[in-house]
């Protein structure tokens, strides 16, 4: 059996991989062995089977020990110990679930459904690094994966609605402060059949621009509004999330060498932690509908084409009916009026699952039936 370290179990993201290791009886197959930054000696999270107290997640001696080593804690901490550990001659599998290596040559970026064969050709020459894609761009792909399969994307751009997860669990926090505050001032007007919106419109806005509203995450307001920047600022005009959407797609996918034009404008929303995007997709062929519609359909058990309807579609592709699930529903299916090359596209996943920890849980599946 593999000896697996983890670290960063306890975070929001290991703890949507502890759940679904736990769903998928993951455990029963490896040896788990906990880390921490900041309680060696504590205790592990419950797995269904005896683990070791906490070890010191910056003990080389103790990491080195491990097979595989799968880490939800942080860029920080990857920065920090990954070369120490390599440098220390460890030859283990680093399963990582921050950004900081993905775009290193060795690091493949896995999402299993959609580049298999690109994580198969890395195993075959020895490749130990795996590092999750960046939320948008994993959830884009399990939707989307069908006309990606077919080659019938000339070029994409993403106009993304995301949640406060893809922010940290303080901000997911802070969004709900800020829509608690929002209802806080406006709580007498609404519970009066008869006031007039304009003075509940009033309150609202009076709070969302006072400098008491609670903003030290987001740094402005979310409730009630939304941020058109998510991440670093690159200089160009472009923020890094949107750089991200380009480059991970054409790593996933395995086509650097020759490039799709992946490109468009991040945007954060106040939703908990559903994904959501718009796209517009310039495909190579004038196919009919009928068959992008089945070629989506069939192309992972995930991918679930919503009938461009009215109802059903405000029914089924939302946050709030995708949230916690790991169906990546894609809908608003149409030729655009600029022509039959011209796709529309609406998708939605949760985060923290296909955009997070399932891509990290089914990479350790494929190590251990290597
Ligand atoms: N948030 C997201 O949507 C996504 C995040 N990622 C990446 O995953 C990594 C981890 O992100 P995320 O899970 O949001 O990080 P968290 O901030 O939730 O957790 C990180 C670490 O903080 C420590 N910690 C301190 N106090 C607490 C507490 N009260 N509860 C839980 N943990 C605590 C834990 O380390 P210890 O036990 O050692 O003290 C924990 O492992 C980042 O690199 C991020 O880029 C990737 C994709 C999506
Ligand atoms: N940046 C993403 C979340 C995230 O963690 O992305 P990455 O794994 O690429 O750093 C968001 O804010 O929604």
């Amino acid at each position: 059996m593999l000896t697996v370290g983890f670290i960063g179990w306890r975070g929001m993201v290991g703890s949507v991989l502890m759940q679904r290791m736990r769903e998928e009886q993951d455990f029963s197959l490896i040896d788990p062995v906990f880390f921490t930054t900041s309680q060696p000696g504590g205790q592990g999270p419950s797995v269904g089977k005896e683990v070791p107290p906490l070890k010191d997640a910056r003990s080389i001696a103790e990491l080195k020990a491990m097979d595989v080593i799968v880490s939800c804690q942080g860029g920080d901490y990857t920065t920090e110990i990954f070369p120490q550990l390599r440098a220390a001659g460890w030859h283990g599998h680093w399963i990582d679930a921050a950004s900081a290596l993905r775009m290193e040559q060795d690091a493949v970026i896995i999402l299993d459904p959609v580049n298999q064969p690109v994580i198969d050709a890395a195993l075959a020459k020895g490749g130990k690094n795996w590092v999750g894609g960046n939320c948008t761009v994993s959830l884009m792909l399990m939707a989307l994966h069908g006309l990606f399969k077919a080659d019938l994307v000339e070029w994409a751009t993403s106009m993304t609605y995301q949640a406060a997860s893809g922010a940290g669990a303080q901000n997911m926090r802070e969004l709900l402060k800020q829509m608690g505050e929002a209802h806080r001032v406006a709580a007498d007007l609404l519970a009066q059949p008869a006031s007039a919106i304009l003075d509940i419109d009033r309150e609202v806005a009076g709070i969302l621009r006072d400098e008491r509203f609670p903003t030290a995450h987001f740094g402005v307001p979310l409730a009630g509004s939304l941020i058109p920047w998510i991440d670093k600022d690159l200089g160009n005009g472009q923020s890094k999330e949107e750089w991200k959407g380009g480059v991970e797609t054409n790593k996933i996918l395995g086509r650097s060498a020759d490039p799709l034009v992946i490109d468009g404008l991040c945007v954060r929303i106040g939703a908990m932690r559903c994904h959501s995007q718009a796209l517009t997709i310039k495909l190579r062929q004038d196919v009919p509908l009928d068959d992008i519609t089945a070629m989506l359909d069939a192309a992972n058990p995930w991918a679930k084409v919503i009938p461009n309807e009215r109802e059903i579609t405000m029914r089924e592709l939302t946050p709030a009916a995708v949230t916690g699930t790991l169906m990546t529903p894609v809908g608003r299916l149409r030729k655009l009026a600029m022509g039959p090359h011209y796709l529309s596209a609406f998708t939605v996943g949760d985060q923290l699952l296909w955009g997070a920890a399932e891509p990290l849980r089914r990479m350790l599946r494929i190590l251990v039936a290597q």
